[in-house]
C-alpha cells in the first residue's frame, strides 16, 4: 500500500450531534477513518458508541453535524442509500431466518442487494449460489454452508452476520461488539476474520468492543468516547498510553 493510499480518509464526521429529547447522547463528534484500516471506537457503557454507529449507518438522523463518505455528504440520508454507498453494519440477523441454511441466508441477502424477487430464474440463481459460496468461504463457513442458521454455534452465527453484511459489498464494515459472548477460541477466530477482511479484502472496519486486549491487538487507530464526546483519538499504541483513557477505564470498569 502506498503512503498516499494509507492516508486516504474514507469517512469524515464533523460535529456530529444526536439528542434524545433534552439528553445529548452524541455531543460534537469528529471522526476520521482512513481507508483500509481497523478503527475501534471504545468507551464505557453509555458513552454513545451505539448511537454514533446508528448515525453512521443512517438508522438515526443527526441533530447536527456532517458526515462525508468517499467524498459524498451522507448525513441524514436513509439507511438503504447509505448501505448502497458502502457503509454496512453486521447485525444479529440470523434469528430472522432461523430455518434457512447459512448458504440460503447469504443468497437471500444477495437477492436483496440485487433487488430481485425470490422467484429467481435459474441462471441468475446459479450466479447467486456461486457468489454466496464465495462469501461463506471468505468468512470461513464453507463447512457449515448447508446447516440451518439456528443450528450454528454462537461464533459461527456471528460469522454468518458478517457474511450477510459482506453480501452487500461494503467498503466500510461496522461491527458492534463482534466478540460479545464468545469463547476465547471463537473470539480469536473472529479477530482473525476481521484482520483478513482488512488486509485481503481491502475493507475498512469500524468496530466497537469492550475487550481491551482485542481492541489494542487488532486496531490501527482508536477513538475513545466518554459522555458523548471523543476524549482521545489516534494510533492504538498512543491511545493506550493516554492517562485520561486509563483513568476512565480504571474508574468505570468493574
Ligand atoms: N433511543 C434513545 N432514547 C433515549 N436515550 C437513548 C436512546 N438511545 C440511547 N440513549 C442514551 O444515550 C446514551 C448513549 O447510549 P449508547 O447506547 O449510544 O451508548 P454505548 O456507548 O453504545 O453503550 P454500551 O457500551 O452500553 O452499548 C445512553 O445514556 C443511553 O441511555
Amino acid at each position: 500500500m502506498s503512503d498516499e493510499t494509507a492516508h486516504d480518509i474514507l469517512l469524515s464526521a464533523r460535529g456530529l450531534v444526536r439528542d434524545f429529547g433534552p439528553f445529548r447522547a452524541v455531543d460534537g463528534v469528529d471522526l476520521d477513518v482512513r481507508s483500509g484500516t481497523i478503527h475501534s471506537v471504545i468507551g464505557p457503557n453509555g458513552a454513545g458508541k451505539t448511537t454514533l454507529f446508528r448515525l453512521l449507518t443512517g438508522i438515526l438522523r443527526p441533530t447536527a453535524g456532517s458526515l462525508e463518505f468517499a467524498g459524498e455528504q451522507l448525513a441524514g440520508r436513509p439507511t438503504h442509500v447509505v448501505a448502497r454507498r458502502g457503509i454496512v453494519q453486521a447485525f444479529q440477523t440470523t434469528s430472522i431466518f432461523p430455518r434457512l441454511t447459512a448458504h440460503e441466508s447469504v443468497c437471500a441477502a444477495l437477492v436483496s442487494k440485487h433487488r430481485r424477487s425470490r422467484d429467481l430464474i435459474t441462471w441468475f440463481h446459479r450466479g447467486l449460489a456461486g457468489e454466496a459460496s464465495q462469501v461463506l468461504e471468505t468468512v470461513g463457513l464453507s463447512d457449515v454452508a448447508d446447516e440451518q442458521a439456528r443450528a450454528l454455534s454462537h461464533g459461527d452465527q456471528r460469522a454468518l452476520e458478517v457474511a450477510l453484511a459482506l453480501a452487500m459489498s461494503p467498503r466500510l464494515l461496522l461491527l458492534d461488539e463482534p466478540t460479545a459472548g464468545m469463547s476465547p477460541f471463537e473470539s480469536h477466530k473472529m479477530v482473525q476474520l476481521v484482520q483478513r477482511l482488512a488486509k485481503e479484502e481491502q475493507l475498512t472496519v469500524i468496530l466497537s468492543e469492550h475487550d481491551m486486549d482485542t481492541v489494542f491487538g487488532i486496531s490501527d487507530r482508536v477513538s475513545v468516547m466518554h459522555q458523548g464526546r471523543v476524549l482521545a483519538d489516534g494510533p492504538a499504541p498512543e491511545v493506550r498510553r493516554n492517562a485520561d483513557v486509563m483513568a476512565i477505564y480504571l474508574g468505570s470498569e468493574a
